[in-house]
């Protein structure tokens, strides 16, 4: 195999050099995805129709519009990548998800679920108005279907009129089992191969000649009169698609001729595919689950090379929501669509009927906490930092005003490291912040986590967040949890505030001061929101220096608010900065890496305190 070969345009290939190709593809992603990590079970199932779809439309000026965008690898090989593969998702390598600066060939910025259908729509009504010809696909997967923003999307571009394909990749799963009634919905439907072949064969004959047209036409619209009045149509037909399927997502020769049909509809057509996911690979066809996403695994027999040995916060969250859970039965747990991620995989066998995956529907699931808890339940939401982000209307509306107790453990806070910019949990204290009653704790190690945890279940009123990061590594090695704020080492000339699993580095800072003879106070948030302002103050009425470091977007940050309290209190400081991930977005890479890219590693905030030291001199 030619491994990091670039391949021309496929409009021209036969049917048997598509399989072939295939199969290249195929031992291509797993050999990439073997040394860098990745999400291999979605990109094996794909592999078909990746390459069907680059027969029928050129990605350069067609749009190809990814959900989630996890499945893109194929594509990103078929489009001038494939030599890069190896430096998939490392810092400055090529992305694990699609993103148009990286090429023209990636029609937009993908990564959160269910945004296909809008997007494709957008872009489809876009070329109407500008008067512009090139066709339009949406790629989604079955999890994504779980979303309630892909039936937003469905209802109005089913109605538009606009040429528009969406292709359904339905493979049963989303991280694990897809959830709900629409998920058994499309189980129960079967295979319809020769059924599309026939009626496909039936309308060429019949469009051969102009009475046949017209003929075709009448009978066409009589049967559609009947089956629409003596026959359930599927949920897409009423939606006013054209709809076709299901059919089999590994034939590439037939998804080729039915792509060539689809895309010469004058209006929107759903094609509906089974596939599998992790296809030709056996341990990730057996447990796509542990194949979603990976690091680097032996390709001869899968085995998945271990993480890192230490505990993570997600797991140790897990293991307390559990021991409190036994204690109290009005504790259930919630989450949408990532069960294992979040550490509650244990908490589901224990507590079958307090347990709750919504499936990706991260505003359903804070809606529902907000009904949990009206009616005196204990919901505790484990939710990644960036999915959060959907649930913010529902923060304010159906959980703040009444003061809701509802508790969301705010997982993947801060640099995720490869997902990168759509998946950095950087926006949370920026949000979070603008929440009436709102309490937001920030445990720096994972005994904190343990006792922040059962404060914010059973000792504080209205919302409350847990965040913690990705992982346990870089964590603080002890258990100053008590307080909203604790001062670590006290200091005369700079005060040096922190929180979360920087207060590592930040105590490493301060021992390079002092060597150089400068004397650091640091000062660790326990809690970010409400910003518990005095012990602060009073640490800069006495330093008159400030320097602070954050894991999350400058705006809206605990920086942001220290300084506005020190203007407030009047206090006029000789030298003051604020550390952060800036504001804008931070790419993909290792922690250490995109840490020492926003100056947020030991070397860097040294500087910056030195440099703060000069300030006023
Ligand atoms: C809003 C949002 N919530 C959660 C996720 C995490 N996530 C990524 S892929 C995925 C499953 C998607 O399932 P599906 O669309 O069926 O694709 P498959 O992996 O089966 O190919 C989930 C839950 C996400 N990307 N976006
Ligand atoms: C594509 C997606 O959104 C998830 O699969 C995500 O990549 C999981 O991230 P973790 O590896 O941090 O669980
Ligand atoms: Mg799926």
């Amino acid at each position: 195999m030619n491994q990091g070969k670039e391949y021309g345009s496929l409009a021209g290939i036969s049917d048997q050099e598509a399989e072939e190709l295939c199969q290249a593809l195929r031992q291509r992603v797993i050999q990439v995805v073997s040394q860098t990590g990745g999400h291999l079970a979605s990109n094996l199932g794909a592999v078909e129709l990746t390459v069907a779809l680059h027969r029928v439309y050129d990605t350069s000026k067609d749009r190809l519009v990814f959900d989630v965008g996890h499945q893109c690898y194929v594509h990103k090989m078929l489009t001038g990548r494939n030599g890069r593969m190896e430096t998939l998702r490392a810092f400055g390598g090529i992305a694990g998800f699609p993103k148009p600066s990286e090429s023209k060939h990636d029609a937009c910025i993908a990564g959160h679920a269910s945004t296909a259908v809008s997007t494709a729509l957008g872009m489809a009504i876009a070329r109407t108005q500008l008067g512009e010809n090139y066709r339009v696909v949406a790629l989604l997967g079955d999890g994504s279907l779980t979303g309630g923003l892909a039936y937003e999307g469905l209802s109005m571009a089913g109605q538009s009129g606009e040429p528009l394909v969406v292709i359904l990749n339905d493979n049963g799963m989303s991280i694990n089992a897809s959830m709900g009634g629409v998920a058994q919905h499309l189980a129960k439907q079967r295979l319809k191969p020769q059924y599309l072949w026939a009626k496909e064969i039936y309308r060429k004959v019949m469009h051969a000649t102009p009475p046949g047209r017209a003929l075709h036409r009448a009978i066409h619209r009589i049967k559609e009169g009947i089956k629409a009045s003596l026959l359930p149509c599927s949920m897409f037909e009423n939606m006013g698609f054209q709809y076709m399927g299901p059919v089999d997502g590994h034939d590439v020769k037939g998804l080729t001729h039915l792509l060539r049909y689809a895309s010469t509809v004058e209006g929107p057509v759903l094609l509906h595919v089974k596939t599998v996911k992790g296809k030709g690979f056996r341990p990730a066809e057996k447990n796509p689950d542990d194949f979603h996403g990976i690091g680097p695994f032996q390709k001869e027999s899968g085995a998945l090379s271990q993480g890192s040995s230490g505990e993570s916060f997600s797991a140790r969250f897990g293991r307390d929501l559990r021991e409190l859970a036994r204690k109290d039965p009005r504790i259930c747990a919630v989450t949408a669509a990532m069960t294992a991620g979040t550490g509650l995989t244990d908490f589901a066998k224990e507590f079958p009927q307090r347990f709750f995956d919504v499936g990706i529907a991260e505003e359903h699931a804070v809606t529902m906490t907000a009904g949990m808890a009206k009616q005196g339940l204990i919901p505790v939401f484990a939710v990644y930092s960036t999915f959060f982000q959907r649930g913010y209307d529902m923060l304010i509306h159906d959980i703040a005003i009444d003061h809701l107790h509802a508790v969301f453990c705010v997982d993947r806070a801060g640099l995720v490291g490869d997902d990168g910019e759509t998946h950095h949990g950087l926006f949370d204290p920026g949000f979070l912040k603008t929440i009436p009653g709102m309490t937001v704790l920030s445990p720096a190690s994972l005994d904190e986590l343990t006792a922040m945890l059962d404060r914010a279940v059973h000792h504080i009123s209205g919302p409350v967040a847990v965040r913690y990061p990705r992982g346990g590594e870089n964590q603080y090695q002890a258990n100053h949890s008590d307080g909203e704020a604790c001062s670590l080492r006290s200091g005369r000339d700079i005060t040096l505030v922190t929180f979360g699993t920087l207060t590592g580095t930040v105590l490493a800072v301060a021992d390079r001061l002092a060597k150089d003879g400068v004397s650091a106070e640091v000062i660790k948030l326990n809690q970010i929101i409400p910003l518990p302002t005095d012990p602060i103050l009073a640490s800069l009425q006495k330093t008159g220096r400030l320097l602070v470091a954050e894991e999350c977007v400058s705006l809206g940050g605990p920086g942001e608010g220290i300084l506005a309290a020190a203007a407030a209190q009047g206090l006029s400081l000789k030298g003051a900065t604020v550390c952060s991930c800036g504001e804008g977005f931070v790419p993909h890479g290792t922690i250490p890496q995109l840490r020492a890219l926003c100056g947020l590693d030991v070397e860097s905030l040294y500087r910056k305190s030195r440099e703060v030291m000069t300030y006023g001199r």
